[in-house]
């Protein structure tokens, strides 16, 4: 089966991106990107009425300290996505960031682009790509591919960030790039210590498990700019199927275009409003539900299309190394909170998730303890 259409462009190389295939200004979409019924967002029930919450983090003032840890951990079990605002990184950074990726999609020659071509036969590779691995779930036809197309970079530790590897278009990108790392790292090492506390343990704990005690060498992150061409078939299509994230902690920001939905625990898809241009949504991952026994949540989500407009959002990731070892705290664990998950490690996961595709949380569901 044909994956995906390809053709022959500049620099000799046979691939197709998203942004291509919009540019012949097609009236409908090629049918590997037409989701199964089930999966289509009209089939799907969607809430007008929930928002996920919005948490304001007074600049992690040790005298808000109560009130956000208590937001912060009731955020975490209901929902496992909210938004955080007063997060202390400044907004200036947040727009630079936007608009440079946003540039990098819009005003660089393909050729140009392709340049960065991530490696289509390796997991999770570094630079531009669309989804092109065949997942099992692809193969199947149970889902279908996402109407996008993204720039992942390798981020940390320092010892993976190589800035050649990135855009050197619009100029300035790769510094700025580096810079929103280091801002996103510092962010994502404050809420985890918050969601620890949030659940009774010391506030180095999370970040202790997910770094299997390595500390900064063992902390990874990736940030992923995607792109969301408009789409001539919304309804048939999504931007970025049904998942939770595979790490830890993702924090999220997006354009004034909506389109990311998180699923309540009703079971309805809510929009996450396109709140300020200084939000940013936090998402918790299934090392996380793992790690809390469960008392945090890993947040389903996916990605709606539109016909008019271009879609961006920017998500830096937060992960173990392949090598750790991934189990609920055994603090959590007693009669009336039994063991949840087994141990899982961090590469098998993964490895797992790639090559089944993400079917929602099915991932974090094989390894669930039916006690
Ligand atoms: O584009 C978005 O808003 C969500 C992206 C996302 O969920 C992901 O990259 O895992
Ligand atoms: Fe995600």
């Amino acid at each position: 089966m044909a994956l995906h259409s390809s053709e022959s462009l500049a620099g000799g190389e046979s691939v197709i991106r998203v942004q291509n295939l919009v540019e012949a200004q097609p009236s409908q979409v090629p049918p590997q990107y037409i989701q199964p019924p089930h999966h289509r967002p009209s089939a799907t029930s969607t809430s007008t009425d929930l928002r996920i919450p919005v948490i304001d983090l007074f600049g992690f003032d040790p005298d808000h300290r109560d009130a956000v840890r208590g937001a912060v951990g009731r955020a975490s079990s209901e929902w496992g996505a909210f938004h955080v605002i007063n997060h202390g990184i400044p907004s200036s950074l947040l727009s630079q960031m936007r608009t440079a990726a946003l540039s990098f999609f819009r005003d660089c020659p393909v050729s140009d682009k392709l340049a960065y071509a991530c490696d289509p036969k390796s997991f999770a590779s570094e630079g531009y790509g669309t989804q092109m691995l065949v997942d099992k779930e692809v193969e199947s036809q149970a889902s279908a591919l996402d109407w996008r197309d993204y720039f992942d970079h390798h981020t940390l530790p320092l010892s993976r960030r190589n800035l050649s590897n990135w855009p050197h278009f619009p100029s300035g990108y790769r510094e700025l790039m580096a810079q929103y790392s280091d801002c996103m790292k510092l962010l994502a090492q404050r809420l985890l210590a918050v969601i620890s506390e949030s659940i009774g343990l010391p506030s180095s704990w999370m970040e202790d498990a997910i770094t299997g005690m390595g500390g900064e060498e063992n902390f990874y992150q990736n940030i992923t700019v995607s792109y969301y061409p408009p789409c001539p078939q919304p309804g048939l299509t999504l931007g970025l199927q049904t998942h939770s994230d595979i790490g830890a902690i993702t924090l999220l920001i997006q354009d004034d275009v909506e389109g990311l939905q998180v699923l309540s625990g009703q079971g309805d898809w809510v929009t996450v409003q396109s709140l300020s241009p200084n939000a940013i949504i936090v998402i918790l991952a299934d090392q996380t539900e793992i790690l809390t026994n469960g008392k945090c949540k890993s947040a389903e989500h996916r990605v709606t299309t539109n016909s008019s407009r271009a879609r961006l959002s920017i998500s830096a990731f937060h992960d173990p190394p392949k090598s750790v070892k991934i189990s609920p705290a055994a603090e959590l664990v007693s009669e009336s909170s039994p063991l949840r998950y087994r141990e899982v490690i961090f590469g098998d996961y993964t490895s797992s998730w790639y090559s089944n595709g993400p079917q929602g949380r099915r991932n974090l569901d094989a390894i669930k303890l039916h006690n």
